[in-house]
């Protein structure tokens, strides 16, 4: 089933410390965007990658991809102050049924985990990739704890989000009106009162954050390197 995927990319890496774009890191001898867009540009239904840049990032994306397969199905829009305007400006470039939103720094992301949420969209409106939680969660108040939440149903939600077009865009203009400002798609959408599926990914699906993530990120291409 064809989609289309906007790609948020115009963060400004504050908890990496890199002092620029996280996303030009390079893991394995190559930035971590090329990674992120591998598997978008070898997946036929793929059938546009929206990339949401800061405009001084515009020509080192540029050269970067020139040569990457994804290039000629790569459109590019400028991005905003918070990522949610980032992904409204992709949205306005976007068409189709069916549309992801994944994060430019989650790199593993399996294409059958893609499939799995493009089927999920369509047939159910929305559908996020998220894995259970493994930790005990608490909330504390000034370092004090004040409760223990039952892990039983807790999931750590992560990126593509997978969504029927109207349905994204009609929950982004919400809440704009709203000036509502949420952590991830799916918040919109269940604001706006659509039921939003969780379609189980795997943990190597990690967002590139702090500088610890990037041994995780070599760690997890050698394991894949040595499984062929
Ligand atoms: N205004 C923004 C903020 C973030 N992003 C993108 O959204 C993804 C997830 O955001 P995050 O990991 O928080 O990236 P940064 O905002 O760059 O990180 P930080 O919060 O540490 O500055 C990243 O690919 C980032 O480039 C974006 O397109 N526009
Ligand atoms: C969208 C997201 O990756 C889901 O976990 C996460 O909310 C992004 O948060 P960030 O602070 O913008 O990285």
């Amino acid at each position: 089933m064809e989609y289309q995927v906007i790609i948020p990319a115009a963060g400004s890496g504050k908890r990496m410390g890199a002092g620029r774009n996280k996303l030009f890191i390079e893991v394995a001898g190559r930035p971590v965007i090329l990674h992120t867009l591998d598997v978008f540009a070898s997946d036929l239904y793929c059938k546009k990658i929206i990339l949401a840049i800061q405009p001084n990032d515009e020509s080192q994306f540029r050269n970067i991809l020139a040569g990457h397969p994804g290039n000629g199905k790569i459109a590019y829009v400028y991005g905003g102050d918070e990522r949610q305007h980032s992904v409204y400006n992709g949205l306005k470039a976007a068409g189709g049924q069916i549309i992801l939103v994944h994060d430019g720094a989650r790199p593993f992301i399996r294409q059958h985990t893609i499939s799995r949420l493009v089927q999920a969209a369509h047939d159910n409106g929305a559908a996020i990739a998220a894995v259970p939680v493994k930790d005990t969660i608490k909330r504390a108040d000034r370092n004090q704890v004040v409760e223990t939440v039952d892990r039983s149903g807790l999931w750590q939600i992560q990126t593509p989000q997978a969504f029927r077009l109207p349905i994204l865009m009609s929950a982004h203009e919400q809440a704009k009106e709203q000036g509502y400002v949420g952590t991830d798609e799916a918040s919109l959408v269940e604001k706006a009162g659509q039921p939003v599926m969780i379609i189980e990914s795997d943990y190597d699906n990690i967002k590139l954050t702090t500088p610890e993530d990037l041994y995780f990120a070599e760690a997890i291409l050698a394991k894949r390197r040595n499984l062929g």
